[in-house]
């Protein structure tokens, strides 16, 4: 078959304290070169699938590169897609997502602001004689969420709002700018913009640049998605290879668990962790001559819960283990 082009993220989609998405092909059993978080290369080899050709993309950029099939499926986060998709619609298809990589956009004002919402935010500018400046890296997304609100529209009907990427500008209502931004975008309030549209995740770049939340716009993570080149085989070969990631970021978040109880209680024990939901299918048991092995896969959230409850049955030797991959 023709290779599958795969567009890798760069940025905080492969830091360590983030996205991490090398370590997530690691743990799915395949070895890469010139991804290393912080020192990738433009062309990157999965040296053990033939299959696949690997490019670094920025996520910013890979919606244009799945829609013009430079590369056939990539990682991404949904935002990106999303805020492509608002001009392209339905052309990048999602095979499936990865639960990591957690953001949300926002909508953010000064701390000290007396607004509750965006809608309360433009009635009392309604009488504003400067143009409402917001800065974004993400116009398209923002402009229609502006555009959707309640406040909005009482005032501006469907006047489009104002929109400037570099030279290029758009839209009729210059009471409301929407103005790209690269990045830091939150600074940009304390510059002298009104509002800001930017992706949070722990909350503290808005904490550090004084300012509040005052609406969700999306939640985003990334998955894996396709463009309109990914068509016959590569479908299959797609499916598989986020099938192997899935199973990886599903391990992140259960122990493999194993301790002994004397023989005389592993049914009981057995019967202990199928009712509480504290195993996969079913525990597996290893009988030795007086004590029993007993083994599951616990989701990590429930392991203290668990640990409390095998008390009741002297449970000892017990083991934990890290998930590498977990394909249910
Ligand atoms: N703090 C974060 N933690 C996890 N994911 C994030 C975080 N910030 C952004 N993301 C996600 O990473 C993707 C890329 O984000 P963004 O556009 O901010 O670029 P970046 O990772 O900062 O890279 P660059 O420095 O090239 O701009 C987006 O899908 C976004 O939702
Ligand atoms: O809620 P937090 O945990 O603080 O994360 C959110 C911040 O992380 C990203 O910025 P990044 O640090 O990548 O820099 P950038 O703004 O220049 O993209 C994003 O754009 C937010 O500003």
């Amino acid at each position: 078959m023709a290779k599958i082009i795969l567009g890798l993220p760069k940025g905080s989609l492969n830091n360590v304290n983030r996205g991490n998405t090398y370590q997530l092909f690691v743990d799915a059993g395949y070895e890469v070169k010139g991804y290393e978080p912080g020192n990738e290369s433009y062309e990157i080899d999965i040296t053990n699938d033939n299959d696949i050709k690997s490019y670094l993309t920025r996520p910013q950029s890979t919606p244009v590169e799945l829609n013009r099939g430079m590369v056939d499926i990539a990682i991404v986060g949904e935002d990106w897609v999303k805020e492509e998709s608002v001009v392209n619609k339905n052309t990048i298809e999602k095979i499936g997502d990865l639960n990591y990589g957690e953001t949300r956009l926002i909508v953010a004002v000064p701390q000290e602001s007396e607004y509750d919402n965006l809608t309360g935010f433009f009635r009392k500018n309604k009488d504003r004689k400067t143009p409402i400046l917001c800065f974004t890296e993400y116009p398209n997304l923002t402009r229609q969420h502006i555009m959707n609100n309640e406040g909005y529209k009482e005032i501006f009907g469907d006047k489009v709002p104002f929109v400037q990427v570099r030279s290029l500008t758009d839209g009729d209502n210059e009471k409301i700018q929407i103005i790209n931004s690269d990045g830091a975008t939150e600074v940009y309030i304390a510059k002298g913009a009104d509002l800001v549209v930017d992706n949070t995740q722990t909350g503290s770049s808005l904490k550090k640049a004084g300012l509040k939340e005052l609406e969700t716009i999306m939640h985003s993570s990334a998955g894996l998605y396709a463009g309109p080149s990914c068509v016959g085989e590569k479908i299959e070969k797609a499916k598989m290879i986020f099938e192997q990631l899935l199973g990886a970021t599903t391990g992140r978040s259960y122990f493999d668990v194993k301790f002994n109880v004397l023989n005389d209680l592993a049914i009981k024990a057995s019967e202990f962790l199928i009712t509480n939901k504290y195993c996969s299918d079913e525990p597996t048991i290893n009988q030795g001559t007086e004590y029993s092995q007993i083994n599951v896969l616990i989701s990590k959230k429930l392991f203290p819960e668990m640990l409390n409850g095998i008390k009741q049955f002297n449970a000892s030797a017990i083991v934990r283990n890290n998930v590498k991959q977990y394909i249910k």
